[in-house]
């Protein structure tokens, strides 16, 4: 009975029915930030298939085995654990791979650990997943791209970190809290470093086109200058905050992801505040931090030269500064 059943709807017949090429997906690295990303891509529909890798097998069977017994509750999804070698022509490769801030730590301070991971890393994913598009999340997200972008000898558009989406998402949320305003209807970006030198672009936060402060926050009055320096205080130093608490942070990143996987794959040319290559806008060379850019099939294919105040200008150029320094200590 199950024989003719399995002959009935073998899975060579789901794949004959699709008249389109499967969306495929890897993640590396099924700690707490990969399986966020994955059970929220999951539950968006987001790949038909995803492979996920770690070097911790027991972890990842017990994680993909979990991940399975879901599937009856979504739209059909191939969920898979395995190695590099079993990735199929992926779409796109999700990279969560590596050391985490313990409390107290910066960004900066996981560099070393992670760049040892990414070289041996980097080559696996060129030899196995040759027409994917990259996406970094491991920290510091800017540096490990630009790593990623010179190990891997990928074209620029096809390697992009999530940057600054987190920080845009904390921004928004909170400055539309406080306003009462759905956060979706809130333009506002963090530029610059994912870390502690990162910028609020506080002349061009608006609500349907009314501009909180166009001059900056310089031109604001004390007091509300004040106030909005501690919405921003709390955005730069949410990740302290939540890993103090519960020693991660997973959920919102894993929703940024997803919001970053479906602008890619769905080719939705997005505006996202993702980190890639950046040569020549708004005067800074050689290194990968966020502006906003448009995201599609290709990757990142248009980096928006924003109009800063002189004030936002210097400290974007600062970020990078802290950025190439640490670049510069690099053997790579
Ligand atoms: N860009 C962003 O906005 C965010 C970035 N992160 C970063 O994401 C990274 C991961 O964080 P968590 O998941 O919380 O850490 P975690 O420690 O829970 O997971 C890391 C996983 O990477 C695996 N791993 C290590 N080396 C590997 C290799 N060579 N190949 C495959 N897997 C490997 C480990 O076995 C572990 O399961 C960290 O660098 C963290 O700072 C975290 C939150 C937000
Ligand atoms: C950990 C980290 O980078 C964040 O939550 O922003």
């Amino acid at each position: 009975m199950f024989e003719q059943l399995f002959t009935e709807f073998s899975d060579r017949d789901r794949t004959v029915q699709s008249n389109r090429r499967p969306l495929k997906g890897v993640i590396i690295g099924a700690g707490q930030v990969g399986m966020a990303c994955a059970y929220s891509m999951l539950i968006q529909n987001t790949l038909d298939e995803m492979l996920l890798v770690d070097v911790n097998q027991e972890k990842l069977q017990g994680e993909v085995m979990d991940l399975l017994h879901g599937v009856p509750f979504i739209d059909p999804t191939v969920i898979r654990s395995g190695t590099l070698a079993d990735s199929d022509d992926p779409d796109i490769v999700i990279i969560t791979a590596g050391a985490k801030q313990q409390p107290g730590e910066t960004r900066l301070d996981l560099l070393n650990r992670n760049v040892h991971i990414f070289k041996q890393l980097i080559p696996q994913i060129v030899q196995y997943c040759p027409n994917a598009i990259l996406l970094l999340v491991t920290n510091p997200v800017d540096i490990m791209t630009y790593v990623t972008l010179k190990l891997s000898g990928f074209p620029c558009n096809r390697v992009l970190g999530s940057g600054t989406v987190l920080d845009t998402a904390r921004f928004r949320y909170l400055l539309a809290n406080q306003l009462k305003i759905d956060p979706r209807s809130f333009h506002a970006y963090i530029i610059g470093e994912h870390g502690d030198s990162e910028v609020p672009v506080w002349s061009k936060v608006n609500i349907a086109g009314m501009n909180l402060c166009s001059g900056g926050i310089e031109d604001c009055s004390e007091a509300d200058a004040e106030r909005l320096q501690g919405i921003f205080d709390q955005v730069k130093n949410a990740a302290y905050e939540v890993i103090k608490r519960k020693g991660a942070t997973s959920y919102a990143i894993g929703l940024g992801v997803t919001d970053i996987v479906k602008a890619v794959l769905r080719n939705q040319n997005r505006v996202l505040t993702v980190s890639s290559f950046i040569h020549g806008v708004n005067g800074i060379n050689d290194v990968c931090l966020s502006l906003p850019a448009v995201v599609n099939r290709e990757g990142v294919t248009r980096v928006l030269d924003l109009s800063l105040t002189p004030n936002e200008q210097n400290l974007l150029q600062h970020s990078a500064t802290v950025l190439k320094e640490a670049i510069g200590k690099l053997e790579l």
